[in-house]
Order: C-alpha cells, then sequence, then structure tokens
C-alpha cells in the first residue's frame, strides 16, 4: 500500500500551554487534528468553567487562518473542585472531562489529589451527567518503583474509584504497560484508554543507553519492550477501549537538558507519519483509522470528523528536529527511523 486515507484524526490528550508556546505549538496540532482535549495543567492550573472557557478563546486566537481545529476543554480536578461547577460548565458546552492528577504525579500536579475522598461528591456527579474524567494513573508514594506506578496505581486507586461510582466513564491517560491494556481491555464501555505515539515506539533503554536521553523522558515513564508491545498489540488492534492521545507536551530545551529534567515528549509535527509507520510495521495500517479517528469520538459521544487525511509514502520525509518559539526552541520528537509516510 503506498496511500491511505482516513477520517481526520483527534488528539484526546493534549498539552497547548499558553502564551508564546501556545501561539507556536497549537499550529503543529491543527495542521493534521480536527479536535483535541487539552490538558489543563498550566501554572495555575484551569479549575472552573470560566477559566477554561478563557483558555479555549486563546487558544482559538492561536489557530493559524481558516483553522477548523476544535479544542475540547478539561477542568482540573481539585479537593476543592465544586460539583455545581462542573455540571453547569459542561452543560454550557464549555467543558468535555475532567482531568484527575495525584497530587505531584508529573508536570503541575501540586494542585492535584491527596484524598480521593475529598473528589466523591464530584466524581458522583459527574457519573450522573455523564461528564468523563481523563486520569493520569501512577501512585506516587515513595515506596513505589516509578516502573510499578501504573500497575499499583490500578489496583489501589483506579479500580476502587470505578467500583464506588458505577456507572463514571473512564480515560486511563497515556497508559504504559500490559497491565494498563489489560484492564482496559476488561473495562468494558465506561472505560477507555489513551496510547501515545512516544510509547508505540520507545522503551526505557531508548532513555538510558549509551547515555541519557532528555527528550525521551517524559510521564509515564516508558517501560520495558514488552510494555511497549503490548500498547502496540493495543493500539492496532482496532478494539475500541484504545485511542490515540499524542500527550504531546512542549517543555524547551533549557527545561529539558537539565540536572532536573521535565518530563514530556513533543511529538505534535510528526505524529502522524510516525503512527503510519507504527501501523505499517504491524501490519495494521488498515486499523489506523479506528485508532485515530474513530474509538475516541465513539467513547466521547461524538461524531467522527467528517473530513480526510490522505497519507502517501515515499522518499523520507524531512521534519525540523526543532519548533522555535518565544519561550525558547522545542525539540521534535525523533522516532529514531525515517519517516516515509507524508500527509498530503
Ligand atoms: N507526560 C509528561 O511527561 N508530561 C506532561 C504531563 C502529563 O501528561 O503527565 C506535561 O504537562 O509536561
Ligand atoms: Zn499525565
Ligand atoms: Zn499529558
Amino acid at each position: 500500500m503506498t496511500q491511505i486515507t482516513l477520517r481526520r484524526p483527534d488528539d484526546w490528550h493534549l498539552h497547548l500551554r499558553d502564551g508564546e508556546m501556545l501561539r507556536a505549538v497549537a499550529p503543529e496540532s491543527a495542521r493534521h487534528f480536527g479536535r483535541a482535549i487539552i490538558m489543563p495543567n498550566l501554572v495555575p492550573p484551569v479549575v472552573t468553567g470560566a477559566e477554561a472557557a478563557a483558555y479555549r478563546d486563546r487558544i482559538l486566537a492561536a489557530r493559524p487562518e481558516g483553522s477548523g481545529f476544535t479544542p475540547l476543554m478539561t477542568l482540573y480536578l481539585t479537593e476543592q473542585t465544586d460539583p455545581a461547577d462542573v455540571v453547569q460548565a459542561a452543560r454550557d458546552g464549555i467543558v468535555t472531562a475532567v482531568k484527575l492528577y495525584p497530587a505531584g504525579a508529573t508536570t503541575n500536579s501540586a494542585s492535584g489529589v491527596r484524598d480521593f475522598d475529598k473528589v466523591r461528591r464530584v466524581l458522583d456527579a459527574m457519573a450522573e451527567a455523564g461528564i468523563p474524567l481523563c486520569v493520569h494513573g501512577e501512585v506516587v508514594d515513595g515506596d513505589v518503583d516509578i516502573f510499578d506506578r501504573e500497575a499499583v496505581f490500578i489496583d489501589r486507586v483506579l479500580d476502587p474509584i470505578r467500583r464506588a461510582t458505577p456507572g463514571l466513564r473512564v480515560v486511563m491517560e497515556h497508559i504504559t504497560t500490559r497491565d494498563g491494556v489489560d484492564y482496559a481491555r476488561a473495562g468494558g464501555d465506561t472505560l477507555g484508554a489513551t496510547i501515545t505515539t512516544h510509547h508505540l515506539v520507545i522503551n526505557r533503554n531508548h532513555i538510558l543507553v549509551g547515555g541519557i536521553k532528555p527528550h525521551y523522558y517524559c510521564l509515564p515513564v516508558a517501560k520495558r519492550e514488552s510494555h511497549r508491545r503490548a500498547l502496540v498489540e493495543a493500539a492496532t488492534s482496532g478494539d475500541a477501549s484504545f485511542f490515540l492521545g499524542t500527550d504531546s507536551a512542549p517543555h524547551t530545551d533549557p527545561a529539558k537538558e537539565s540536572a532536573c529534567g521535565c518530563a514530556g515528549c513533543f511529538t505534535a509535527t510528526n505524529t502522524v507519519s510516525i503512527l503510519a509507520a507504527v501501523f505499517e510495521a504491524a501490519g495494521a495500517l488498515h486499523k489506523l483509522e479506528s485508532f485515530a479517528s474513530l474509538n475516541g469520538p465513539a467513547f466521547y459521544g461524538l461524531a467522527p470528523n467528517e473530513d480526510t487525511l490522505t497519507l502517501r509514502k515515499g522518499d523520507p520525509v524531512a521534519y525540523p528536529p526543532k519548533l522555535n518559539t518565544g519561550a525558547g526552541p522545542v525539540t521534535v520528537f525523533d522516532p529514531g527511523f525515517p519517516l516515509h509516510w507524508r500527509v498530503d
């Protein structure tokens, strides 16, 4: 196959940041994607419906002329979140989902949740109103090894929450393990999982072998190769539980290339070409549309995009290694292999 046309993909987990960074990265996502679930972990975080509405306006203003890219906003769940504000913001069409960060789990998560009982009323209201909860699924306990944090979160936090709040629609964001794949697959139609582009490509060796590679460091951290293979198997299976959430998370080079570097891979620029390579290598190009364009909208109760995107195979596509932003240079994720699929 040398050409494939799919419904325009969506990105169900995206960081656009704010200010100069937003202005530089928004066009990178708007080029290929129809919609994106926008992460609320700004400084300070997007906590209320009014803040989400204002942030949405800033994103719309950062789109290139004529772009139809639609940001789908989320609220950052805190122990002070007002259930009525969440429900109202969803009813008003401002907010599509709520994001749960365990406090301290990742970039800008300090305002996240420590005591899950304190958000019980919000979760009950969300279950009742059908508002999805997007979850960064890692425990933060110092005694849990960083490579085990996802599996332990499923047992200690996620499964108890889902049992206590039946009907709550949950997205396990950026799963990185076979444990995550298995739990999502068995979870029925109230449970979905996003998989990032980079976790389909790298394992922990990419970060650590031959010198430390800060641009491959993200959270949850990439796991061993058998887990990466489980993710590829899940993404390319066509199973409706799994859909694309790039987690494209720009940080400037100085913030990444540091004695204490930030977590996040910036993949917005070349994600679609990388995904085509991954799916082709798995003999599953015909499943790319399910993963990138169909399963996500189905979970969120939305129609797929009307328009399409065509990829053609040819000579390697050159992507700029860095995006220059007003906030500083941002390194574009390097998959480590040539990309032959060009988006028309
Ligand atoms: N994935 C990351 O490594 N970083 C994300 C936060 C997140 O999605 O956990 C970021 O905001 O930089
Ligand atoms: Zn996260
Ligand atoms: Zn993220």
